[in-house]
């Protein structure tokens, strides 16, 4: 049974299919604070948020069964990513579901700064009609600037147009092309500062973007723009933004987030004629946090279950096509990587993974993570090691991890090798998936093999002499090792060879031992493959 925390107000119909696992149990507990969120987050297996709670290290530590942390949204910036990724915890988001509704609340937010239509509220239900004070403008003709064309500030961009506005759209990822297609002006931030009407962002808060509208753009900005952050706090400088229309540079502002949320009472937004607030709502429709949370738990069942997930913050993406090629090899990579760690002698210098046949052509970059995972769970554990640290706790013991994609193959449509360097040996350890057979070891070292790589396997090097099979046989039969399967490989007749037996329970140690002093025997290595 997984149990699963929720520690924000999520739709309940969003989550039901979380409560209705029958492997899976829920707890909603919200407005905890960090203190006690650490006293009892050992006890989960995943936690559910949205934007409230902050998702620190100290948690993390204390969650010491935690897997995944789900974000019912898009930013998850409330989540210290890097002390997920140390720890393995995977972090996933819905970045899809709410979308839309950020969109029409930046639309909101837009017409009402346009419009004055939150101060004529509060005049009019106060008992004064007052027309004269509210003239606004229209947003047919005007030039809208959107920073940030990402999912948000696209869906933007379509509905500007449908109001008869110019859009100017910067984006590091804006090509011509792409402009074109979405009817927007491909342009730079000095464009949009020179030329917009209004400006919307919508990029997340990075080092990058923070205060990316501050006292030096306000200062060129086109007189009589307004100004609309539906994105993150922190990306149009507030002090700078108040004084700009102090300085009657900016007509007006609407703001749905803040540098510091709930922001103190006497922030300068709260109480000035020209900025409209809202409380981060750009997501508050009932529809997404629907989606959001039906997202969320669906790929978060699919982690606790062990089932392939997508939306990983902590790990790269990979596009559907791509992950459907990927995916049978999982399993494969990470038992290959397992199989060469336990064979090789001494500390792992470097992991080198080819991929020939038609995964050259791949974006393999999640299957060198199982891999990579594979090999370093035989020496850290398999509970510290996983597809989302593992790439993080190689770089940290100075492994060295290298890629090769080849086309040559050697007959099989596709050969993943794993290659381990040591400090005292190099290893090698291939295998492919057959069609109708499944996954097999082709290759170990230099010796073609063909072995499921399942249970308990024995690997033996031994001189290619007569009588060898026979005395191994009989010294495992007489332990009470019952062979379920046999392979033999050898470079040339009388050479160096290999015997690779899978055995149905595993082999002790003074088994092994006695292995090894069989004559013509050198080395008889247990590998244990799950
Ligand atoms: N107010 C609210 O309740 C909500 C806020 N958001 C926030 O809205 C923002 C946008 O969300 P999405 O469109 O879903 O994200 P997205 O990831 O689809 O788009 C963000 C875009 O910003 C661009 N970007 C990054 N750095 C940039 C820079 N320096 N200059 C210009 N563009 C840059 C990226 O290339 C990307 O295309 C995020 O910060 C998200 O957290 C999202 C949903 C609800
Ligand atoms: O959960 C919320 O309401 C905040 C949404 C948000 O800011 C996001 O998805 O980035």
């Amino acid at each position: 049974m997984f149990k699963v925390l929720v520690s924000d107000p999520i739709s309940d119909l969003g989550i039901s299919l979380l409560v209705e696992a029958s492997d899976i149990s829920i707890d909603k507990k919200t407005g905890l604070s960090e203190d006690e969120l650490v006293a009892i987050i050992g006890n989960y297996d995943a936690l559910l948020v949205r934007s409230q709670t902050r998702v620190t290290e100290r948690i993390m530590n204390a969650g010491k069964q935690l897997k995944v942390i789900g974000r019912a949204g898009v930013g998850v910036d409330n989540i210290d990513l890097d002390a997920a990724t140390k720890r393995g915890i995977i972090v996933i988001n819905a970045p899809d579901g709410n979308t839309i509704t950020t969109c029409e609340h930046t639309f909101a937010m837009m017409m009402a700064v346009a419009r004055h239509i939150p101060q004529a509220y509060l005049k009019t239900v106060g008992g004064e009609w007052d027309r004269k004070s509210f003239v606004g403008v229209e947003l047919r003709n005007k030039v809208l600037g959107v920073l940030g064309m990402g999912r948000i500030g696209s869906e933007v961009g379509a509905r500007a147009k449908a109001f008869g506005m110019e859009v100017l759209g910067y984006d590091p990822f804006l090509t011509e092309e792409r402009a074109e297609k979405m009817g927007v002006r491909k342009a730079s931030v000095e464009d949009i500062i020179a030329e917009a009407d209004f400006i919307t962002v919508h990029t997340p808060l990075t080092p990058e973007t923070r205060h990316m509208i501050g006292k030096e753009q306000f200062a060129k900005i086109k007189k009589g723009v307004r100004i609309v952050n539906c994105a993150r706090g922190g990306i149009i400088d507030e002090q700078a933004l108040v004084e700009a229309i102090n300085a009657g540079q900016v007509a007006g502002a609407a703001f749905d987030v803040f540098e510091e949320e709930p922001p103190a009472p006497d922030h300068p937004f709260l109480s000035h004629p020209k900025i409209i607030v809202t409380p981060h709502l750009g997501a508050s429709t009932i529809e997404a946090q629907e989606n959001v949370a039906i997202d969320v738990s669906e790929q978060l069942l699919h982690i606790l279950r062990g089932e392939p997930f997508k939306n990983a913050v902590n790990m790269p993406p990979v596009a559907a096509d791509v992950l459907a090629k990927l995916e049978p090899y999982f399993s494969l990579g990470s038992k290959l990587g397992s199989f060469a760690a336990q064979i090789a002698e001494g500390p792992v210098k470097e992991i080198s993974v080819t991929y020939a046949g038609e995964l050259a052509d791949v974006d393999t970059q999640q299957l060198n993570r199982h891999v990579v995972a594979g090999v370093l769970a035989h020496h850290l554990g398999s509970d510290q090691v996983n597809v989302v640290n593992a790439m993080h706790l190689a770089k940290n013991r100075d492994v060295n991890v290298v890629i090769v994609k080849s086309h040559a193959s050697k007959g099989f449509t596709n050969q993943v090798s794993v290659t381990l360097r040591t400090d005292k040996e190099e290893r090698l350890v291939a295998g492919t998936l057959l069609n109708g057979f499944g996954p097999r070891i082709t290759q170990i070292d230099k010796f073609p093999v063909d072995v499921e790589p399942q249970g308990h396997v024995l690997l033996i090097s031994h001189d290619d002499k007569p009588g060898i099979i026979g005395r191994v046989g009989t010294l495992l039969g007489t332990r009470d090792v019952n062979i379920a399967t046999m392979q033999v490989g050898r470079k040339i007749v009388g050479g160096a060879a290999i015997m690779v037996l899978g055995v149905d329970k595993g082999v002790t140690k003074p088994i092994l031992g006695e292995l090894t002093a069989l004559p013509d025997l050198h080395n008889a290595k247990e590998v244990q493959l799950y």
